[in-house]
């Protein structure tokens, strides 16, 4: 047994000697001491890291930010490989020291390295938004976007807090079986607040995720302006698991701060329909050809039953990744990829945008919006062939357990909005590019649109809506 064991810690130690003698992955030359620091800027570093990509002609990049090695993985295929493949040793957090130590976001089991504790959480967590539980989740979705019609008609200029609220509500309704009733809800502001400052501090983008002991620096010291702004933070992260603990005794299920992902989704599905109006009356008669002439409102009867809304809600999810980077991974053990060799410890990022923006995968003109990309050359069934957009989602074991819920309220809101409204651009407001923020997750910046009701018919339908579920 001992024989046996040594001869596997020999191996092993040979096996590591080989793979580090191999060259790391390519990738521009850094500072003494600082290593790339000033090759990662605050702000689009998924455009820099394709840029780099593109540069060294390798799908896969390597930079080093004071000692902490950085893996870029630009394709599909090196995503699919290390990330899924090989999720044994892919799945682990880096350190995160913004987001878990000075905000606080310890809690929540999306942030913590692999191990029992994070599967423990996972695994509660999936039981509540498993597929097999649509029948209980899918009224509830209905019922929020019903609801959610109501609002856009008595309120359009909120169309953003109704968005909120129909996300977060939905989510509380589902894990904890509380009705929340206006966006104004002390919950929905927190968690809000929570996700902005997720978005903001999950970048590993501040020098104290590569120098933890820069936390030490007192607030005031110059350049510790990250301690103001994570103490800023932290009050509304820390009081997001307590006050989820009133609403249930299992602390587990806690996982729930995801809703600003899926408004950001819907947001930029309205700012698609009102900038590419033909693309909005092809949605349109499809619905009517398909729902709006049974006189009712559509619901789950009609999922995957509609190619080219498939197709949208697909492209609204490519377009603008709502997590560019995903959230990153860290990998366990040194590894080798097309000869390269990946350390272990390093922090990998999956360049989400850059794979969503890859003529290779999504075809030409990848910065238009147009669903039928995802179509057939027919036009008139979903290519299986291409990938559903959803990389967005993440990978592995750390895929994303809301993908389903996520895409199937997308999927409801789209297809529900466009059977009653016409989505219009302000009349005289300037149209074109509407920025995004930058950060982990982002979102379109304020804009403004019309929500025109289609007709008299449609009017009695979206205040019918409700009562008649
Ligand atoms: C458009 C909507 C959404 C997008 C784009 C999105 C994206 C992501 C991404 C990229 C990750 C990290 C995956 C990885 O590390 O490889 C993630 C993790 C996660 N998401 Fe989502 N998400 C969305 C909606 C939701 C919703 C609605 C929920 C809750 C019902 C949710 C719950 C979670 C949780 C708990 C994790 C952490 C998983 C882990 O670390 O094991 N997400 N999401």
């Amino acid at each position: 047994m001992n024989i046996s064991l040594s001869i596997r810690d020999y191996t092993s130690v040979t096996k590591s000697a080989a793979i580090a003698g191999l060259p790391l992955p390519p990738g521009p030359r850094g500072l003494p001491l600082i290593g790339n620091v000033l090759d990662i800027p605050g702000e689009e570093f998924w455009e820099k890291y394709k840029e780099l990509s593109d540069q060294h002609g390798s799908d896969v990049i390597y930079l080093n930010a004071l000692g902490t090695d950085i893996i870029v993985l630009n394709s599909i295929e090196a995503c699919r490989e290390l990330l899924d493949k090989r999720s044994s040793i892919y799945s682990s957090r880096p350190e995160m020291t913004m987001m878990n130590d000075l905000v606080g976001f310890t809690w929540h089991f999306g942030f913590m390295p692999y191990g029992d504790k994070w599967k423990v959480r996972r695994k509660i967590f999936q039981q509540v938004f498993q597929s097999s539980r649509v029948e209980d989740y899918r009224p509830k979705i209905v019922k929020g976007v019903r609801n959610f019609l109501v609002q856009l008609l008595d309120n359009p200029d909120n169309f953003r807090g109704h968005g909120r609220l129909l996300a977060g509500a939905f989510i509380l309704d589902i894990a904890y079986g509380i009705e929340v009733k206006s966006d104004s809800d002390i919950y929905i502001q927190q968690a809000e607040r929570g996700m902005a400052a997720m978005a903001a501090a999950g970048t590993s983008s501040y020098l104290v995720d590569f120098l933890p002991s820069l936390g030490m620096l007192p607030s005031w010291f110059p350049g510790a302006h990250f301690k103001r702004e994570a103490s800023a933070w932290n009050r509304d992260v820390a009081a997001m698991p307590r006050d989820c603990l009133l609403y249930t005794d299992d602390a587990l299920k806690c996982g729930n701060a995801r809703t600003y992902t899926t408004v950001s989704s819907f947001a930029t599905f309205f700012l698609c329909m009102i900038q590419n109006p033909e693309i909005q009356r092809k949605a349109q008669t499809a619905i009517d050809e398909a729902v709006s002439q049974l006189g009712r409102l559509p619901d789950f009867t009609e999922y995957r039953k509609l190619p080219y809304i498939d197709a949208l809600v697909r492209e609204v999810l490519r377009w603008r990744p709502v997590t560019p980077i995903a959230v990153p991974h860290a990998v366990i053990e040194d590894d080798v990829y097309k000869g390269y060799h990946i350390p272990a410890g390093a922090t990998v990022l999956p360049n989400a945008y850059a794979i969503a923006h890859d003529p290779s995968v999504y075809g030409p003109n990848p910065a238009k919006f147009d669903p039928s990309r995802f179509m057939n050359a027919s036009q008139t069934k979903i290519n299986e062939d291409m990938p559903m957009g959803y990389e967005t989602f993440g990978y592995g074991r750390r895929i994303c357990p809301g993908i389903q819920v996520a895409v199937e309220s997308i999927w409801l809101v789209a297809i529900s909005v466009l059977a009653v409204f016409d989505l219009r651009p302000v009349e005289g407001a300037r149209e074109g590019f509407v920025k995004y923020s930058s950060g982990m997750l982002i979102h379109a910046d304020p804009f403004k649109m019309r929500f025109v009701p289609r007709s008299q018919e449609a009017v009695e339908l979206i205040r019918n809506g409700v009562s008649t579920l």
